[in-house]
């Protein structure tokens, strides 16, 4: 044993306060302060005598910079899922902590020397839970100077003293109450006693930490709000004061007696929570209180430096009688019980957040990792694995995947199925249109040849959402950043008006694009954008062969006609024509997206665990009701989450089962997030053009899956393939939309009719939406021009929502959402609650060859729509806004918070 480790402290100011029986831990831990050697500093000149953690203090040294970055990807690839990788990581840093204050241990005779390592704070209210954790982690981490840090709460009283009877050294944590902390060392005690009398070694060590500075927090904010700021700064001290005598009653009084004799060593007070966290106070304010006898005071780096700076103590301050600031308090209303309440609750969630941003990114850094040499990698949390074990397995051994990817159609539903065997042209779509790319590259030169400007894509669904992906997230070629790329899926008026004002006809080209050929919104577009134009030269078809649209094309003289394959469904083809024909036109050569695509496939043929586990766990966890799947969304990745939303909302939404995407902006996901859900993360790897979103910040403790890869074109054929494998599990057919026809023949009456969705006051939809409760979620559908201003009003009026019911919410714009949940809306689980939103503007714009303008198909669309989801017993509530939409939709999102 070195001198460093007995003596008290090089440091003078430590040194008085180690020598009035406190002793100094660090309330800090990660890999750099291990590997820095700042460890052995503190131990060496400020007389350290321990280490506390917590998920706070793990998240900071986990998710900022890079030091865990390798054990991650080793762990990832040894195929441990986020939590268990979490674990092992902080396991690691606790056992070299444990390490490195073992002399200081031994030195003592095992009195200090201790690192302190916390349960999941999802366990804070669960006994059993707690216990088995606590002795998982006491036998993974086997170092005799551990303490299991277990919260102080009614159920984790049981746990404490069995614990401490099994000889697991334990530290209370989250204690604010004088009267909770009596029940812990009572607790501590009874399991102390149960060892005497079992003849047991009484050498088990346990600190109960009491937390200072949030007292103050919460109890001068009362006070400011009482107009009492004389008594700011008495409450956590006077609070800890109390502890303290309550702990020389217990400890050197008639209860402890017995143990005392057998030489049972005392429960110490910890003091936890001791930087201030009010500026006004001095760095070492709760330090200086609270010195004496048999306490233990753990502190943030940047306090315990500024002991070493300033601290200034002479004399046991923590011994200060507090009655009469306890007194004072009282008369001017303080209930610190109450309060002690509150700051359990609010503590136990403040761990529970950081652990869930840590899981999150650790799933994260996993999925990256494994994707560096895998092209695409999928990287689960515990919950998500538990999931998809099954269907993993079962997978594994029916080769789900290869056989999907050999266009084997019973891999995925029954091949007598209507539109299932027919449909698997995607599946080897990257290769073929690879040899289709150069042909496809003189048609668009050829028909940009004479001077374009615009490109109008006119297109529904998945002729359109999948062309814009790769356009907006695609390499756009340096020449063409001139040519300007529109898509137009509204048939609002003033949307159809403001893409014509923008566009110089004779400077256009038109791409109108449907595998049907029939699509009633694209045909009016085309109809009207055709007489525009004034020239078919400048028209593209791009439509499956024989259908209307190739008719009339041939008949019009269109300048080109791009036969679509009949064997791939609209929302998977991003990776055929539709998809490449307007991105070659707008400037974006897809060749990259088309081999990256094809290396996903490739590496799924040799190992299919990314698409298995990745539809495994959504299609498992949806078809045990955890059907949300919260899709991080930030600009310009909201368009690819447009064309995800389609594929997995149409693909699985039927026969009352189904997937419900929820694009949650990052930023707010942290209050919003409901707790039925699941949430998936995207991680581009270094320098690829995966789609990537911040991470989401979630308050729930949610399933987890992660996503990585190397490029868009990877993650479409990814998704598109465990979204097969999702049906599979779900027991629908990924590649039909039974019921879409539904609002297409209620459109058609109401156009019939001419009548439109009725005008219902905000009133109503706030009844509506205040009523809502989960299983429920809320759907917003807006027959509005869409607009950014407006893609941001939606966010903020779903995160309203979800925060004001608990309810996921999603946003869509009709007619677009008709052609992607609109499915899951009428087909999928029957617990949808929808919300239209309308306006009234009288403005309109005529549909060449039709009976009626715009303005009528759009109410007819909304009607329709709403006629169909009565008909399933729907609630449906059509609002019609006045003034600028966006501010409406902010207004009704106050009127919901309130
Ligand atoms: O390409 P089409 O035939 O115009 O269809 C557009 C969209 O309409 C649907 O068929 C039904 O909503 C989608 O699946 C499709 O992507
Ligand atoms: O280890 C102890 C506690 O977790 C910690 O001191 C809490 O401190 P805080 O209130 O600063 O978060």
């Amino acid at each position: 044993m070195t001198d460093s480790t007995t003596q008290v402290a090089a440091n003078g100011r430590l040194a008085a306060l180690i020598e009035l029986g406190t002793s100094v831990w660090l309330d800090e831990l990660g890999r750099e302060l291990l590997e820095r050697g700042e460890l052995e500093r503190l131990i060496a000149e400020d007389g350290l005598r321990g280490v506390t953690s917590n998920p706070a203090i793990f998240e900071r040294a986990i998710l900022a910079g890079s030091s865990y970055d390798q054990q991650i990807a080793e762990l990832a690839a040894s195929g441990l899922d986020a939590e268990a990788i979490l674990e092992e990581l902080v396991i690691s840093d606790v056992r070299a902590a444990c390490d490195r204050l073992r002399p200081v241990y031994e030195a003592l005779g095992g009195a200090d020397g201790f690192v302190s390592l916390e349960v999941s704070p999802h366990l804070a209210r669960d006994t059993e839970g707690t216990l088995r954790q606590a002795r998982d982690f006491w036998r993974r981490v086997a170092r005799p100077n551990l303490m299991i840090k277990i919260p102080g709460t009614e159920e984790g009283l049981a746990a404490i003293e069995q614990a401490t009877y099994e000889g697991i050294n334990v530290n209370v944590t989250l204690l604010f109450s004088v009267a909770a902390y009596e029940r812990v060392a009572e607790a501590y005690i009874r399991g102390m006693e149960r060892r005497l009398r079992e003849g047991l070694s009484l050498d088990v060590r346990s600190v109960a930490s009491f937390f200072v500075s949030r007292v103050d927090t919460e109890v001068d904010r009362r006070l400011a709000a009482s107009g009492r700021e004389d008594l700011r700064g008495r409450a956590a001290v006077a609070n800890a004061r109390a502890a303290y005598r309550s702990f020389l009653r217990i400890f050197r009084g008639e209860r402890f007696a017995a143990l005392r004799a057998a030489g049972c060593p005392v429960q110490r007070p910890l003091w936890a929570s001791t930087g201030v966290k009010d500026p006004a106070y001095p760095e070492t304010f709760y330090v200086a209180a609270l010195a004496g006898p048999d306490t233990v005071s753990t502190m943030p780096l940047k306090t315990l430096r500024a002991c070493e700076r300033e601290l200034e103590v002479s004399g046991p301050t923590v011994e200060i009688d507090p009655s009469p600031d306890l007194t004072a308090l009282a008369e001017a209303g303080i209930d610190l019980e109450e309060v002690a309440a509150l700051l359990l609750e609010e503590g136990i969630d403040k761990f529970v957040r950081p652990f869930e941003q840590t899981l999150a990114g650790v799933a994260r850094k996993a999925a990256r990792a494994l994707a560096r040499d895998r092209a695409a990698a999928v990287a689960l949390d515990r919950r998500a694995r538990v999931a998809a074990a099954d269907w993993l397995e079962r997978g594994r051994s029916e080769r789900l995947v290869e056989r999907l990817l050999e266009r084997d159609a019973s891999a995925v539903g029954d091949p007598s199925w209507p539109e299932l065997a027919d449909r698997l042209g995607w599946v080897d779509a990257p290769a073929r249109s690879l040899a289709e790319l150069p042909r496809l590259r003189e048609l668009a030169a050829r028909l940009t040849a004479p001077g374009i400007d615009d490109v109008v894509l006119l297109g529904m669904g998945g002729s359109s959402l999948g062309a814009a992906a790769l356009v907006t997230l695609g390499a756009r070629d340096a020449a063409s950043q001139q040519r300007r790329f529109h898509v137009l899926d509204s048939t609002h008026p003033r949307a159809v008006a403001a893409l014509a004002a923008t566009i110089e006809p004779q400077r256009t080209l038109l791409i109108c694009a449907s595998k049907s050929g029939t699509t009633l919104e694209t045909i009016s577009h085309l109809r009207f954008f055709a007489e525009r134009i004034g020239d078919p030269g400048r028209i593209v078809a791009i439509t499956d062969p024989g259908t209307p649209l190739a008719e009339q094309a041939r008949r019009d003289g269109f300048a080109a006609i791009v036969a679509g394959d009949p064997e791939v469904g609209g929302r998977y083809s991003v990776l055929t024509v539709f998809g490449l024909v307007p991105a070659l036109l707008a400037g974006v050569d897809p060749e990259p997206e088309l081999k990256s695509a094809e290396s996903v496939r490739e590496a799924l043929l040799a190992d299919p665990t990314a698409a298995l586990a990745l539809g495994a766990a959504v299609g498992a966890l949806a078809a045990d009701r955890r059907y949300r799947l919260l899709l991080p969304i930030d600009e310009p990745t909201r368009v690819f989450t447009m064309w995800l939303e389609q594929l997995l909302a149409e693909s699985s939404g039927k026969q009352g089962r189904g997937i419900l995407p929820v694009p949650v902006v990052a930023a707010d996901g942290r209050e919003l997030a409901p707790r039925d859900a699941v949430r998936c993360l995207h991680a581009a790897s270094e320098g690829a053009r995966f789609p990537s979103a911040p991470e989401g910040t979630y308050d729930s403790p949610l399933p987890t899956v992660a996503v990585a890869g190397q490029g868009l074109g990877g993650a479409f054929f990814l998704w598109e393939t465990a979204t097969a494998v999702a049906c599979r599990v779900l027991e629908v057919n990924p590649f039909d939309q039974p019921n879409v026809q539904e609002a297409k023949e209620a459109t058609k009456s109401a156009l019939a009719q001419g009548s439109r969705a009725p005008s219902e006051e905000s009133e109503a939809a706030l009844r509506l939406l205040r009523s809502t409760r989960p299983p429920s979620y809320v759907a917003f559908q807006a027959f509005l021009p869409p607009s950014p201003q407006l893609d941001r009003a939606g966010d903020e009026l779903c995160a309203a929502v979800m925060r004001a019911t608990g309810c996921a919410a999603t946003f869509g714009y009709g007619p677009r959402y008709l052609h992607s949940t609109g499915q899951l809306h009428k087909g999928g689980p029957p617990e949808g609650v929808f919300v239209q939103l309308l306006d009234d503007d009288p403005y309109d714009l005529a549909i060449p060859g039709a009976d009626y303008g715009f303005r009528a198909l759009i109410e007819a669309q909304a009607a329709g729509d709403r006629a169909a989801l009565e008909a399933r017993g729907r609630p449906v509530v059509s609002l019609r806004l006045t003034g600028d939409p966006a501010a409406a939709l902010a207004a009704l999102a106050r009127e919901i918070t309130v």
